[in-house]
């Protein structure tokens, strides 16, 4: 079983930016976690703010990978391409956001994931990751 945790812009500063909003926790530090958690699994994760090396890592494991998990942060609410990339690929993507982004501004209301993606977590927190390899298990 091989799963992809894929993160897009600013992500790399969790634990850093608005820690009231996604806490207080690097992302590094709860992978570590995870992937103690998950021993039996392959869970691997690429972190990237550039929109095209996002799409080009969901083509490199979308076509081998059991499940990937998709946190595209910002570009999630823009981006056609990587709307377009979870559609053409063939493995399921789960969407996650740590916050929960129907409960913020109106502009987050709006993903180019969604209407792809196998299913959505959002609104808890990092745990958003557990649950979304909890569900690809399933
Ligand atoms: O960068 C992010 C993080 C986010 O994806 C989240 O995980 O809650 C929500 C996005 O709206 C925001 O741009």
């Amino acid at each position: 079983m091989k799963i992809c945790i894929i993160n897009g812009p600013n992500l790399n500063l969790l634990g850093k930016r608005e820690p009231e909003i996604y806490g207080s926790q690097t992302f590094k530090d709860y992978l570590k976690k995870l992937q103690g958690k998950y021993a039996n699994i392959e869970v691997s994760y690429f972190q990237s703010n550039i929109e095209g090396e996002l799409i080009d890592r969901l083509h490199e494991v979308g076509f081998s990978y059991d499940g990937i998990i998709l946190n595209a942060g910002a570009y999630t609410h823009t981006s056609i391409g990587l709307g377009d990339a979870v559609k053409g690929i063939k493995t399921p993507v789960v969407e996650v956001h740590v916050s929960n982004i129907m409960a913020r501004e109106d502009f987050r209301h709006i993903s180019y994931i969604s209407p792809n993606a196998k299913g959505c977590i959002f609104g808890f927190g990092l745990e958003g990751y557990d649950l979304a390899i909890e569900s690809l298990l399933k």
